[in-house]
């Protein structure tokens, strides 16, 4: 099991290109009919807006066919950037009631190619791996954000101009992530941006200018990277479907106790979209969505920022033998053998799906199970080391932490004391203290330190939690061993 913090930063090419600001207008004749594409690196503070004095997005909703109750304004929250919250003087806004609805054609999505320039642009969407579908989404978005004359300028008039998700982040902010997992995720969007402009470039070097789906103009890394934040910053995917971009809905920020929810109706090709007040909804207070229960990794990776005491957030660990060996003789068990498990274990371990071919070896420490279940499973019946005691009981209970102690307290009590061990193991993989980070912080460092000290800071105390949470057990394991 290799502990996942660890150090790692972008290519240095790779963060220059995606920083450098790059707007490069091709032929003069087409300067009138489309839009600079001109992007820049992350913002200190609250982002900027494409437009400097954007159309009112909420009567353009409104002048469109779409409904937005008469209490909303889009407000700035000083955290959070623009909102939607409900005005003072209008009265709260009872459950049920209708928030915001826009008719099927104001979502913005890939649509089915109506032309030339659609159909390049499909075709540059299917070089996109599925994972990247903001990408996708966000090659719709550009496309429409080049034309001067575009349906939707009014919405993207209002977008940000900057995002602080880490692929604009300076290389000092990548490397005080310290926490591998997400340092990979971040080179693989690096390296797939710069790789993706070369294929852009390539593809577009051919096609008449009357077929070019960004009316001409130059994109590059740092306006892909735009548009790729762009959508995955904004882009709502209801029962997994096609991801679409909300015009105004998209303005409501996130909560993990939301006051509002997002309603689908119509048909997949012309989605009625419409947000709907979950709970009662004060004056003033601000309408918010659940973007999902996440780790602060997604947060972080996909929408530019960090959720504390989030009981969502996990460590990322990776079974293996070796490390796992290792933790548990730091527990005190005598003779491990998670590297060489007998043949009745292995055979438990690939019903966990950690062992053989194909095996999935990402576990987890933290979130609302504390201890992943298929590790939990794995340490029990590896240390138990006594099939007939093992044979009793099904996977289910064996990856329960709720299950007391299923295999005995002795089994339990070293199990959880490897998860201590690989605890602190993970802890040491990062270069800074707890009390380091809070100083940092205390002292207001720039928007993107702040939000990768703050990352990590979050990892630490999760796994500070999850080594009291279970040295209490352990305790009480002790205490009811003394009381039989
Ligand atoms: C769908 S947009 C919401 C509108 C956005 N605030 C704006 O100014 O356009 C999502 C973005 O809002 C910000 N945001 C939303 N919820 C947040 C929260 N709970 N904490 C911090 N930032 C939040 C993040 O920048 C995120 O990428």
């Amino acid at each position: 099991m290799a502990a996942a913090a660890a150090a790692g930063a972008t290519p240095a090419t790779a963060r220059k290109a995606l920083l450098t600001t790059t707007a490069t207008l091709l032929s003069s004749s087409l300067a009138r009919s489309r839009r600079s594409l001109s992007c820049s690196a992350a913002a200190a503070s609250a982002a900027p807006r494409i437009a400097p004095q954007p159309p009112d997005l909420l009567r353009w909703v409104q002048r469109e066919g779409g409904f937005v109750h008469p209490a909303l304004r889009v407000v700035d929250h000083p955290e959070h950037g623009l909102g939607v919250s409900a005005a003072a003087a209008e009265g709260d806004i009872p459950p049920g009631d209708v928030l915001i609805a826009l008719p099927g054609r104001l979502p913005l999505r890939l649509r089915r190619p109506a032309g030339a320039a659609d159909a390049v642009l499909v075709q540059l969407a299917d070089q996109v791996p599925e994972e990247l579908w903001a990408m996708r989404l966000g090659l719709r978005l550009l496309q429409e954000r080049a034309k001067s004359d575009s349906f939707w300028w009014p919405y993207i008039a209002n977008l940000p101009e900057t995002f602080t998700v880490p692929i604009f982040f300076p290389g000092e902010d990548i490397k005080n992530l310290q926490y591998a997992p997400l340092l990979h995720q971040v080179n693989k969007r690096c390296r797939f941006l710069l790789e993706f402009e070369k294929e852009v470039k390539h593809k577009l070097g051919t096609v008449p200018l009357e077929d070019h789906p960004f009316c001409g103009q130059d994109v590059n890394s740092s306006s892909l990277g735009w548009a790729m934040s762009a959508a995955s910053t904004r882009a709502f995917r209801l029962h997994g479907e096609i991801p679409m971009l909300l015009p105004l809905i998209d303005m409501c920020n996130h909560s993990f106790n939301p006051n509002a929810r997002i309603v689908q109706e119509g048909n997949v090709d012309s989605p009625d979209m419409s947000v709907v007040a979950e709970t009662k909804i004060d004056q003033n207070a601000a309408v918010t969505l659940n973007y999902g229960c996440y780790p602060n990794d997604f947060f972080l990776l996909d929408y530019g920022f960090v959720i504390t005491s989030n009981s969502y957030d996990q460590v990322e660990l990776s079974y293996d033998g070796t490390l796992l060996d290792a933790a548990s003789m730091a527990a005190g068990v005598s003779s491990p053998n998670f590297s060489a498990p007998a043949k009745w274990q292995q055979d438990i371990l690939s019903q966990l799906n950690l062992y053989g071919e194909g095996a999935i070896l990402k576990v987890s420490i933290g979130g609302p199970e504390i201890v992943d279940g298929r590790l939990l499973a794995a340490l029990r019946v590896i240390i138990a080391a006594d099939p007939d005691a093992v044979s009793g009981h099904d996977l289910k209970t064996l990856m329960s932490l709720k299950e007391k102690a299923p295999l005995g307290p002795a089994v339990e009590a070293s199990a959880l004391r490897t998860v201590l061990a690989l605890c602190t193991f993970a802890l040491q993989h990062f270069h800074t203290k707890i009390m380091e980070d809070e100083a940092i912080l205390k002292r207001e460092p720039p928007l993107t330190t702040e939000l990768a000290v703050q990352f990590r800071l979050q990892k630490k105390l999760l796994l500070l939690d999850v080594i009291q949470n279970l040295s209490r057990r352990i305790k009480m394991l002790a205490l009811d061993k003394s009381t039989v």
